[in-house]
């Protein structure tokens, strides 16, 4: 199906507006436009199409009333400003929402709530529950207790998780570009928009700098990254311009207003799109090239016989990566044995596990249902 077609038939749509677009490059938040945007999530929402905001702004916001002049480097600077800011930032939502009658929630979400299933299953539920009672939920980062090991950082990665949370069917990351460049616009005069592209295309990181605006956090790159994770639960993403007009009702009518990232494979499925959002990986096994090929062309589980050696600090449940020989990440997956234990049990066939560790575990080292392929 055409990508127009496609994306008007979309319900649920996830947008994404950008610290940089937001606050009008520093100046504080853009407040007439934040209700410019509002107005046309309640045009999408009197269209019968369910919509979740993930919005930064907070740390900017919260400079602007604490009277720093840049973007804080000090952790517990960040969570001040985020705390501060995030109040106003909600206050401005609410107000413009209700002049719509549009009831909205405010959500606050860690890497951790997303990396642990229970959690996981339970901020799902609430999302969908929400949105089920015709709310506009709008969800940030909980910036405040976020410190470097459990935080997302960019707001891109959120949105992204978010559309794997509710399977959208499309997220729109709105910023101060008008799209993605084959190059960065603000270094180069020349740089070309790219209208279409497919998400899993591997020249797109080299054309995106990780250089971000002064006011941003991840710059092209983090818009790639989650484009390529919405696509898993099959969205379809694009980049665009909040500055131009009724960008969020064109876009969701499928116009070619910015960037589409487009998904090249179908839908995973639920548990799988959860392991893909676990991004903190406490280790890595080093697998031969006979094990590669089982996970790649075959889809089996992991197992000892095929992994040459293990790195990291992890335990029995965490995340690991699995790279191949040139160090290329293969999958991500959930192992079933500490790195001690894996370390004794490389290159060893499953009927050895109990007589090497002393007890019987599982045969695999990570099962196929615990495992997803990069
Ligand atoms: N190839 C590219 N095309 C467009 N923008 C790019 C590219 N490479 C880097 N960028 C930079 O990414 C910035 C947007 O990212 P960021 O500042 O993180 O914004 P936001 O706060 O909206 O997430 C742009 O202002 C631009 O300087
Ligand atoms: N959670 C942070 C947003 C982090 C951030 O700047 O993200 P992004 O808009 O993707 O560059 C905030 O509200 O300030």
């Amino acid at each position: 199906m055409d990508i127009r077609e496609r994306v008007a038939k979309a319900h649920r749509v996830v947008v994404k507006i950008g610290s940089a677009l937001l606050t009008n490059d520093g100046q504080g938040l853009d407040v007439a436009r934040i209700g410019l945007w509002v107005a046309q999530i309640a045009e999408l929402r009197a269209q019968g199409k369910e919509v979740v905001l993930v919005s930064s702004g907070s740390i900017a916001a919260g400079m602007k009333r604490l009277g720093f002049s840049s973007r804080p480097t000090q952790v517990n600077e960040l969570q001040a400003a985020a705390a501060v800011g995030q109040m106003e930032l909600v206050g401005v939502y609410e107000s413009h929402f209700e002049r719509h009658d549009l009831c909205t929630a405010q959500i606050l979400l860690t890497h951790d709530d997303l990396s642990n299933r229970r959690r996981y299953l339970n901020a799902r539920s609430s999302l969908r529950t929400l949105l089920n009672l015709g709310v506009v939920p709008i969800v940030n980062e909980n910036d405040t207790v976020v410190t470097d090991e459990i935080r997302f950082g960019d707001n891109d990665t959120l949105g992204a998780l978010v559309a794997n949370l509710v399977e959208a069917d499309v997220l729109i990351i709105l910023t101060d570009q008008l799209g993605l460049f084959d190059k960065n616009p603000r270094d180069y005069a020349d740089a070309k928009l790219l209208p279409h592209v497919s998400a899993s295309d591997n020249r797109l990181e080299a054309m995106a700098s990780g250089r971000a605006g002064a006011l941003g956090s991840g710059g092209m790159l983090t818009k790639i990254r989650a484009a390529r994770l919405a696509a898993r639960s099959g969205a379809d993403t694009l980049i665009a311009s909040g500055r131009e007009e009724s960008v969020i009702v064109r876009a969701a009518s499928g116009e070619v207003i910015g960037t589409w990232l487009e998904p090249d494979h179908g839908r995973q499925a639920a548990r799988k799109l959860w392991l893909a959002g676990h991004l903190k990986s406490r280790g890595s096994l080093v697998l031969d090239a006979g094990a590669v090929k089982a996970l790649r062309k075959e889809g089996t589980s992991l197992l000892a016989v095929g992994v040459k050696d293990a790195e990291g600090s992890f335990s029995r449940g965490d995340m690991v990566l699995c790279v191949d020989e040139q160090g290329v990440v293969v999958a991500r997956g959930l192992v079933n044995y500490s790195v001690a234990e894996t370390l004794k049990l490389l290159g060893r066939s499953s009927s050895e596990i109990g007589a090497i560790l002393g007890y019987e575990g599982e045969p695999e080292l990570v099962h196929r249902d615990n495992l997803v392929i990069v």
